[in-house]
């Protein structure tokens, strides 16, 4: 038996341990059949252990000692190969426990609550909650700073200039504010479009001048269509020229991750497989927006994600 934690959270080291969070990967991957591609790499720690230790305990208390400690900085304590806990309520030296404790959601399937049989990539859970952290400190002149910047690009971008058919999204007080770009579609008598989501599925509704003020907010505060409005959808009408997305963070050259919905993911893959069978149906240009805060390196990715384009910032 190792010594006791240090920081009173009811734990002890061991040796003998493999990489925890590697195998929450790999365990990930495993159970959803994943595998890995040049997308994906091992997880190293150092990446996301200060989001690990946010996440983590919510779900599986006695994994603290090892997410604490490893922010120390110590080279030992940075060794999560030999860090062991001692049993709790839930069983974590199990991977899969884990897993399963942090992938609990449900979906509707019919008039029934279903478990969803695909778990949340991890790590994708973690970048999210860094990312909700970073937004949060960020203030709001800032916010809006940037936001003109991106918002001046977008408008002097050749692919917007040239776009009739414009989806984007109505954003929230943590995203890139996208009411002027809404404006200026509209002002140009071009044709803005924007989500409505439920129950997994989303379409992109036609927005008239007005039409904002009166939508109900979602659970989320995402203001919408309500679920009888009729208005034009954009699939059913002549497709989209352009496609401006929401994300919670994104790499330069593409990559996305969103909020956890798959929406957009399964929206940009529902364009692209209609324009495969039928090469009338256009193909959108897609430019993701988000702030400098919000563009890594790299990204978890799995094989549904779908590379946008381009991504604008204010960099
Ligand atoms: N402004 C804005 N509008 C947007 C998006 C966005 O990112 N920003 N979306 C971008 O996609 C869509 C909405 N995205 C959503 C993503 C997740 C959940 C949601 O309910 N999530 C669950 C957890 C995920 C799950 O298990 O399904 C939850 O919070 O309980 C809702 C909406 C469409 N409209
Ligand atoms: N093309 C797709 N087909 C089927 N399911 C999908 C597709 N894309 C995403 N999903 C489902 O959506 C879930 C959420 O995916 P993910 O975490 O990548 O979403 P996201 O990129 O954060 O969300 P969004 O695309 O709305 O921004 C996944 O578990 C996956 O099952």
């Amino acid at each position: 038996m190792g010594r006791p934690c240090a920081r009173a959270h009811r734990c002890v080291r061991l040796s003998q341990t493999k990489n925890l969070l590697n195998n929450l990967d790999l365990q990930w991957r495993k159970q959803n059949a994943v595998t890995p591609t040049s997308q994906t790499r091992p997880f190293r720690h150092s990446e996301a252990v200060g989001a690990m230790a946010k996440v983590i305990p919510k779900a599986v208390p006695s994994l603290r000692c090892i997410l604490c400690t490893a922010r120390t900085g110590s080279k030992r304590a940075c060794e999560l190969s030999e860090c062991r806990w001692t049993p709790s309520p839930m069983e974590t030296r199990n991977p899969r426990e884990v897993i399963n404790a942090l992938s609990a959601s449900w979906v509707r399937v019919g008039n029934k609550m279903c478990a969803r049989t695909i778990a949340p990539n991890p790590l994708k859970t973690l970048l999210r909650e860094e990312v909700k952290e970073k937004l949060t400190s960020m203030t709001q002149e800032e916010k809006i700073r940037q936001s003109k910047i991106i918002k001046e690009k977008i408008f002097s971008h050749q692919k917007y200039k040239e776009s009739k058919r414009i989806s984007l999204f109505l954003s929230l007080p943590a995203e890139v504010d996208t009411s002027p770009i809404l404006d200026d579609i509209l002002s140009r008598g071009n044709i803005p479009f924007v989500p409505q989501y439920a129950r997994g599925q989303m379409k992109m509704l036609r927005v008239h001048t007005g039409d904002v003020e009166l939508m109900p907010a979602t659970k989320w505060g995402i203001k919408q269509h309500a679920a009888g409005a009729v208005r034009e959808d954009a699939l059913e009408s002549g497709g989209l020229d352009l496609v401006i997305a929401p994300g919670v963070a994104f790499t330069k050259n593409g990559k996305r991750l969103g909020h956890g919905g798959g929406y957009y993911d399964r929206y940009l893959s529902l364009l692209k497989e209609k324009h495969q069978q039928n090469p009338n149906f256009k193909k959108p240009y897609i430019i993701a927006v988000g702030f400098k805060e919000q563009i890594y390196e790299k990204i978890p990715c799995d094989p549904h994600d779908v590379v946008v384009d381009e991504v604008v910032t204010s960099d």
